[in-house]
């Protein structure tokens, strides 16, 4: 968890299996129905096909073997238990391996709209859909063996290709501008936030830009980057990504548009 984490780890029982109280149930099922109604006309087909596939429902928190499961007959993709942000260079080989790190606790009902660190309704209901499309897949998988290679001199603006796609993504659709991050979809703020065009910056997805634009994990985000399709995010993957961080590197990053984080 962040410095100032008012969360503690969920840990698995013996056999594999997590217990989640009947208030985590209640506040899973709220979140579920809210966003299922806000996302109808909001997040891409491809996600909420997704939701559909991996059977996730109102009912209660899902258990991590049951979207393993799913996950395993379409894209083989994995999951794991972790208990809440993890080191990068585990983050990183863990992607390479095609396993998804989930942390396990659930958020409380005060950050229902909004939490400042992945929980499990982000993790489970904000990436797992997608995980059911093999672009996706092949592209957090491919980032991963990549990360990986080229190591910690590279991981925050390996952290930022992530960033505005995989967590904070847009796409455009036929039907219109429609989310697909995980961030986006998992929080009602950002979700809002993300389709108003009077408090938020879209782009056009450029990796050099991409690679040079800074982050605030805590904020619901200024800049949203656009990608046109699923393949666009596998040809992405696949560019000579160290010789374009370093030019990003050389020619800097750009202003940021948000304050400073207090400390
Ligand atoms: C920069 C770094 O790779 C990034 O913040 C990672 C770190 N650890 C994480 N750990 C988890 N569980 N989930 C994440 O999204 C991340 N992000
Ligand atoms: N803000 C997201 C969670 C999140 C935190 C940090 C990074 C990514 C996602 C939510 O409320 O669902
Ligand atoms: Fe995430």
């Amino acid at each position: 968890m962040t410095k100032q984490s008012t969360y503690t780890a969920k840990l698995p029982e013996p056999d594999g299996t997590y217990l989640y109280t009947p208030e985590e149930d209640a506040v899973w099922g709220e979140l579920y129905r809210r966003q299922m109604k806000l996302l109808a006309d909001k997040a891409c087909d491809e996600y909420l096909e997704g939701v559909r596939t991996l059977g996730l429902n109102p009912d209660h928190v899902p258990q991590l073997k049951d979207v393993n499961r799913r996950l395993a007959e379409t894209t083989g993709f994995g999951v794991e238990g972790v208990p809440a942000l993890i080191p990068p260079s585990r983050f990183y080989e863990l992607l390479s391996q095609g396993k998804f790190p989930l942390a396990t606790f659930m958020r409380r009902r005060e950050h229902i709209d909004y939490i400042e660190e992945p929980d499990l309704f982000h993790e489970v209901f904000g990436h797992c859909p997608l995980l059911t499309n093999r672009s996706y897949a092949n592209f957090v998988r491919r980032f991963g063996q990549k990360a990986v290679k080229l190591g910690k001199d590279y991981s925050w603006h390996l952290f930022r290709i992530f960033w505005f796609t995989i967590e904070f993504g847009l796409i455009n659709t036929p039907k219109g501008r429609r989310c697909f991050g995980a961030g986006v979809v998992s929080s009602p703020s950002e979700t809002h936030n993300a389709m108003e065009p009077s408090t938020s910056e879209f782009r056009p997805f450029d990796l050099m830009s991409v690679l040079r634009t800074p982050y605030r994990i805590d904020i619901v985000q200024p800049i949203y980057y656009v990608i046109h399709s699923f393949a666009q995010l596998e040809t992405i993957i696949e560019e000579d990504i160290a010789a374009r961080i370093n030019e990003a590197k050389a020619l800097g990053d750009f202003e940021p548009t948000f304050e400073a984080k207090a400390s």
